[in-house]
């Protein structure tokens, strides 16, 4: 009973997602502390990661410019990696400056190494291997050279190692070996080849464009994946911008498995900190973002009540009540009447119909592109996969619906949806919307294990249970928890409220009967389902 979209731009790395990410930053030292390693470390801390850091070198630089530039021996950074990962599990790995070919390919060794040893243990999907973010710092934005020109060479080697690779338009170019471009459209031709060339993810960066937009984008070999707008802070603050958002993506991406989420949050996140990097009065040049701007004001601390796990633990009763419920125990044993799983499925097909419209709205009302995207995928593949399920189920031509009236439980359910959407509320929409991913998920992964080819209700129980299902119900989770994160006291009770109340018409809605053919009492509620 929920949307069905198409798979994201990546699909996740990382299955079990840690509370704590460890991310590591492999960088050198801006002693001003607003690029390099100091801006990485705020940065994941700001995103909610443990920050560890191996510096490759050591610069003398300020908000104005880079003076100097110490490389310690290659061979001691790889001490330093080994050191780390000998003992830390990694989550996520950014790469920033590696000021020489030496450098570069000690990283390069150290991340092969790596790979092997998942490889030995095993892992050959990668699932225990460190997202790797790389930043190939090239220049400052001072002009100073940060990287030895014969390293870009070495620089493409290591592409294939990493996941993801940030560089502004100027490293794009370098790495394509073209002229720097000079708009958006040329900028994500090159950072298409760039990922077909050589099998990377490339996020195209706006942040040097002329003109008032600042858009990013999520690249892929086939072209652009996810567009995230932008528009551009009037501040001189943008002294490590690059360091930060490649950090944060390291970190968010490790939290939530998701590029796209990832790089939404990230994008909001560093608006937030260039926004707010007036309060900071540091250097005469182009000074730092505020990484904590957002924690400081009160709102970037994690927050129990905005955490969608304290949601889904408040909601225990009505999911013990549901799988105490008869129509559940039956579908599992697929000793549910015919009758019954026919009314439900003409209840349901009712339902959807409206409950698209409001993924439609939640679309509509989302606050940028990808949100948007997500709402409008989820729509068609509740109007189209799901209803196409229950037509068939239903022996109805395509794009009929049940010629039955809505229930009681139907029409309550919907007007709740439809008074979320007319609140003008996202969150709230969004927050309403999910219970109908989130619980079918759940009963569905949890029924699976009965299913079989003669179940009478196999297809059913597949739907719910796939993996399309899975990703799609683990997206849902992701923007309502964005949503979450920033809402202010207020707007987060009435999410809160809002899914609940979903929740409670969801077991409302599972404890229907065809009315002529079971009476209500037949139903042994309250005996507790060994799902
Ligand atoms: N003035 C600005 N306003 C809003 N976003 C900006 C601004 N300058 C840079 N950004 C953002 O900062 C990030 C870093 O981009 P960019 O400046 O292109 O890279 P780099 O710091 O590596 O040179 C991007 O997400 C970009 O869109
Ligand atoms: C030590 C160090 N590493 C990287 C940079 C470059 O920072 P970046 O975020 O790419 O952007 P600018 O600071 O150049 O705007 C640096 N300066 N120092």
């Amino acid at each position: 009973m929920s949307g069905l979209p198409g798979a994201g731009p990546q699909a996740p790395r990382v299955p079990n997602v840690p509370a704590v990410p460890n991310v590591l930053s492999i960088a050198g030292s801006d002693p001003s502390g607003g690029a390099g390693i100091q801006a990485d470390l705020k940065s994941i801390a700001a995103c909610g990661g443990y920050g560890m850091a191996a510096i490759t070198a050591l610069t003398a630089q300020n908000t104005r410019g880079v003076s100097g530039v110490h490389v310690p021996p290659a061979a001691f950074l790889t001490e330093q990696l080994e050191a780390v990962a000998a003992d830390v599990r990694l989550d996520a790995v950014k790469i920033g400056m590696l000021a020489n070919v030496e450098v570069v390919h000690a990283v390069g060794a150290w991340l092969e190494e790596l790979r092997a040893g998942g490889a030995a243990a095993g892992t050959d999907d990668g699932a225990r291997l460190p997202a790797v973010v790389l930043d190939p710092v090239l220049v400052a934005t001072s002009g100073d050279r940060l990287s030895e020109s014969g390293s870009v060479a070495a620089l493409r080697q290591l592409l294939p190692l990493a996941d993801l690779v940030t560089p502004n338009l100027a490293e794009l170019a370098a790495l394509r070996g073209r002229p720097v471009a000079t708009g958006w459209a040329e900028a994500l031709e090159q950072a298409r080849e760039l990922s077909a060339g050589y099998g990377v993810l490339v996020l195209a960066k706006g942040g040097h464009l002329a003109g008032k937009d600042c858009p990013d984008a999520l690249v892929g070999p086939d072209g652009v994946l996810l567009e995230v707008p932008g528009v551009r802070v009037d501040t001189p603050n943008t002294h490590g911008t690059g360091c930060s958002l490649s950090s944060a993506l390291a970190t968010l991406f490790a939290r939530t498995g998701d590029w796209a989420r990832a790089l939404v949050l990230a994008k909001a996140w560093l608006r937030g900190a260039l926004e707010a990097s007036g309060q900071l009065e540091v250097g005469g040049g182009h000074g730092p973002v505020h990484h904590f701007a957002a924690l400081w004001s009160g709102g970037g601390v994690p927050r129990e009540e905005a955490s969608l796990g304290s949601w889904w633990d408040g909601i225990a009763d009505l999911r013990a009540s549901i799988d105490g419920l008869g129509f559940i125990r039956e579908l599992r044993d697929g000793t549910l009447a015919r009758a019954d799983f026919e009314h439900y499925l003409a209840q349901d097909a009712l339902y959807l119909q409206t409950y698209g419209r409001t993924l439609s709205q939640a679309s509509a009302l989302a606050p940028d592109l990808a949100a948007q995207r997500f709402w409008a995928e989820s729509a068609h593949g509740c109007m189209v996969s799901e209803l196409t399920l229950h037509q068939g189920r239903l022996e109805l031509a395509d794009g009929a619906l049940p010629a039955v009236a809505p229930s009681a439980t139907t029409t309550g359910y919907l007007n709740h949806l439809q008074a979320a959407a007319a609140s003008g509320s996202y969150p709230v929409l969004a927050a309403a919307l999910l219970p109908c991913f989130w619980l079918y998920q759940d009963i569905g992964t949890r029924l699976a294990a009965a299913n079989r080819p003669d179940h009478p209700y196999a297809d059913w129980l597949a739907m719910y249970s796939s993996l399309e299902f899975d990703e799609a119900t683990r997206r849902a989770i992701g923007w309502v928890q964005a949503a979450a994160d920033t809402a202010r006291p207020a707007e987060l009770e009435a999410m809160r409220t809002a899914f609940r109340e979903s929740s409670r018409w969801e077991l409302e809605f599972f404890d229907q009967r065809a009315p002529q053919a079971s009476p209500r009492a037949r139903e042994s509620a309250g005996v507790a389902a060994d799902l």
